[in-house]
């Protein structure tokens, strides 16, 4: 069909086909591959996982979620203007000794592990999971966040933050503290963005 043009001509038209077809391939991975991303909440039982989570996805309190399998949130949220599939999934903590979730820690791009200042054996179960999953993915590859809820209760801290493990400084994962019954979900927040973002840089870069 170009037959008839000259040759710089052809050279021009295919040299435009090519950055269509790029721009349209690249266009293609944004919305096939990175218009999701994919969050595990990791933490033992009644740490408030499901209260920050929900608090983030509706900007509401919710006390009472006490459930013993996991939840799968979805739900359309905007990153950077753009429309973004957040799936959240809330392990249930159940016992310290429940097994570590491999399965949905690899399923997810980002990962948020909650304690409760108020609890120990939860702080513990919190290190335990960050070590787990430092085995299987480094810390670095995923981000992860570790949230002390329950910062409103500061009578009632058992977590002292200068006895931090020693584990924690050699991955330099530092806590911050939350209160998911007050208006705290900017952190929350911030780490979907960041592990959207990292995920979206990871598959163009692919
Ligand atoms: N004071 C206070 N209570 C909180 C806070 N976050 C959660 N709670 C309470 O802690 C309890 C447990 O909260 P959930 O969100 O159900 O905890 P969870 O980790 O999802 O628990 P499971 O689903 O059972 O594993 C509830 O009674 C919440 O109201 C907080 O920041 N401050």
């Amino acid at each position: 069909m170009f037959d008839n043009l000259k040759p710089e001509c052809r050279a021009y038209l295919k040299s435009l086909l090519l950055e269509w077809h790029a721009k349209m391939k690249t266009e293609e991975k944004i919305s096939t591959n990175t218009s999701r991303v994919r969050i595990v909440v990791l933490g033992m039982i009644s740490v408030g996982k499901s209260a920050l989570t929900v608090r983030y996805l509706t900007r509401r309190y919710i006390g009472e979620y006490r459930s013993n399998t996991d939840l799968l949130y979805r739900q359309t949220v905007t990153i950077n203007n753009s429309p973004v599939e957040v799936e959240i999934i809330d392990v249930s903590g159940e016992t310290r000794d429940s097994s570590f979730p491999i399965e949905q820690v690899q399923w997810a791009d980002g990962c948020i592990i909650v304690y409760s200042i108020t609890d120990r054996q939860s702080f513990q179960y919190a290190v335990e999971a960050l070590e787990n999953l430092q085995k299987l993915r480094s810390v670095a590859s995923v981000p992860v966040t570790l949230l002390g809820n329950k910062a409103d209760l500061e009578h009632l801290r058992e977590v002292n933050i200068l006895r931090r493990s020693e584990f924690l400084l050699k991955v330099s994962v530092k806590p911050v503290f939350v209160k998911a019954h007050k208006t705290d979900y900017d952190l929350y927040r911030e780490k979907v963005n960041v592990s959207f973002e990292k995920k979206k840089k990871h598959t163009l870069d692919k």
